[in-house]
């Protein structure tokens, strides 16, 4: 039996049933695209009875992606057949999948039809579909639910009639992975000439089991896999391509199996149909998600800096993201800690860093979540703290949507206490005019941005800003905090000036 495990994506098609999802045709054709770099064998682009926007969409990317297998899916009934065939038969390998139910669940209460006559709805629909191409695949919809001995006549039917690839879908997530793993089996040993086709599985979510499943089928014999990138799709969705696919990667050591797919286009690929779809992916999501490859704790932290392989059993940059990430927060050790110091330019003696540590861990009992700025302002503001130049004395502000933003700024520098005025284009900038009317510097606000400490209508705001003189590309960060967020921001921006001022300084004496 060959290793090679064909991927058939339905991202846009069963992917599509996501409830709330719709894309048009131009999405349809960006994520083709995309799923074509990423090396997927089979792009199901939709369902062209459904309606003419489907229908052009599959035709135009049958027209458009080309070295892939494109697949439309049809019912068993010749209209949809057609209709699929009109769409697909421009591609480089046109595939016609169609489908009929096979549990007795489908047949009484949806079908209402004998066994028979699903038999012969599925002969006459794959014969149809061979009058157009040599590629037709048949799904016995709901087979993990279907009795056994039918479900290998149908099979066996289907192949005779001229299917070329046999897919047995767990349509509602019912199976569980030993159990399906046996029915696969018992499929392979009692349908005459399943040899001569590919045998496919498609499972879904219900039970979280899609993934366990389908890997248990291609364990016990199955060649194709169907899926969707991020696991979207009806319900619960489908069994997620990239979780599929980097399980064989990585136990490629155990199992032995290839797929014909870049690895390195996955976390792509899965950003492109979350942007497009608006289905956000969970944070911690195998592969793709963004904790799939952060580590929060000191001894992983410690441990991966030390070698990788300690805590990540997949390199990041295989599924395209450039890197892992250390995420500082309170479980944090020294090691991380100090790393991270590194990274952004930070060479502290053993004294500074015990120092800033012990500021970091006070205030990730805080803080869910330390950022880059705030390492920068503990090491700003705690071990390189600048004699303040000025302290704010006072505050006024005056702004509304009818009057110009005026601030009205009181500075403590020494025993003096200087004052200015200024309007601006809103009361931040109001604040930095009248600060730098003070200082005598006139400097332009790079960034600025907000962030609550605390919760409820009383939090501290605390900003974060940075500025550079006019005519300078040097940035100074500055941090103030208040309840207020106009007084976080001349506390902030004032920080930023002393700096700015302390500096000047210092180089100045060296001179
Ligand atoms: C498991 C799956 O994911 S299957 C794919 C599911 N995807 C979709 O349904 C795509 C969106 N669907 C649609 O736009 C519409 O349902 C259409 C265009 C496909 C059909 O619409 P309608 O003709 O109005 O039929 P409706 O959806 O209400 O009912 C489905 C009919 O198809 C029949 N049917 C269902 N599956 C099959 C099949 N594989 N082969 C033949 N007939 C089938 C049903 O028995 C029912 O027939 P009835 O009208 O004689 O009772
Ligand atoms: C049409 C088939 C393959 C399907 O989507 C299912 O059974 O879930």
């Amino acid at each position: 039996m060959s290793n090679r495990v064909y991927i058939f994506d339905t991202t846009l098609r069963d992917g599509e049933q996501s409830p709330g999802v719709s894309l048009n045709r131009n999405e349809k054709l960006e994520i083709a695209r995309q799923l074509a770099r990423l090396g997927v064998d089979i792009i199901e682009a939709g369902f062209p009875i459904t309606s003419s926007g489907d229908f052009e969409a599959v035709k135009t990317i049958a027209r458009e992606v080309r070295g892939v297998t494109v697949a439309g899916l049809a019912r068993t009934n010749f209209a949809d057949i057609d209709r699929a065939w009109e769409a697909v038969k421009h591609a480089d390998q046109p595939r016609i999948h169609t489908f009929i139910a096979t549990s007795d669940i489908h047949l009484k209460h949806k079908l209402r039809m004998s066994g028979e006559q699903v038999i012969e709805a599925a002969v006459a629909g794959i014969k149809r579909a061979r009058g157009y191409t040599s590629d037709v695949e048949f799904s016995a919809e709901d087979a993990s639910r279907s009795e056994l001995n039918f479900l290998c006549r149908v099979v066996e039917a289907a192949i005779a009639a001229g299917a070329t690839t046999i897919n047995i879908p767990d349509t509602v997530g019912y199976a569980t992975p030993d159990e399906f793993a046996e029915f696969i089996r018992s499929i392979m040993n009692n349908v005459r000439g399943i040899e001569k086709v590919i045998l496919s599985i498609h499972c879904h979510d219900d039970l979280g089991l899609a993934v366990s499943n389908s890997l248990a089928a291609v364990l016990a014999g199955a060649r194709q896999v169907e899926g969707a990138i991020n696991g979207i799709g009806e319900r619960a969705g489908n069994a997620s391509i990239e979780e599929i696919v980097m399980a064989l990667y990585t136990r490629r050591d155990r199992y032995g199996l290839e797929t014909g797919i870049n690895t390195e286009e996955i976390y792509r690929t899965s950003k492109l149909v979350s942007k497009l779809t608006g289905m956000e992916i969970q944070p911690n999501k195998a592969v793709v998600g963004k904790n799939a490859f952060a580590h929060e704790s000191g001894i992983h932290q410690d441990g991966v800096l030390k070698e990788r392989t300690t805590y990540e059993i997949m390199n990041p940059t295989m599924v395209g993201i450039a890197h892992g990430n250390l995420v500082l927060g309170k479980h944090s050790g020294r090691h991380a800690f100090r790393s991270r110091l590194v990274e952004l330019g930070f060479a502290l003696n053993e004294q500074e860093l015990n120092k800033a540590f012990a500021r970091f861990k006070d205030l990730a009992d805080r803080k869910k979540e330390i950022t880059d700025q705030d390492l920068e302002a503990i090491v700003e503001n705690e071990i390189r703290k600048v004699p303040p130049t000025y302290e704010l004395a006072y505050l006024h502000i005056s702004s509304g949507t009818t009057v110009v933003p005026t601030a009205t700024v009181g500075l403590n520098h020494g025993e003096e206490l200087l004052e200015e005025a200024a309007c601006g284009n809103g009361p931040v900038d109001a604040i930095c005019k009248a600060v730098d009317k003070i200082a005598g510097y006139n400097c332009r606000l790079y960034s600025w941005s907000i962030n609550a400490i605390t919760g409820g209508k009383d939090a501290l705001g605390e900003v974060t800003l940075r500025i550079a003189e006019n005519n300078s590309e040097r940035l100074y960060m500055g941090r103030g905090i208040s309840t207020d967020i106009l007084e976080s921001s001349a506390r902030a921006y004032i920080n930023a000036v002393n700096k700015m001022i302390y500096e000047k300084k210092n180089q100045n004496n060296d001179k």
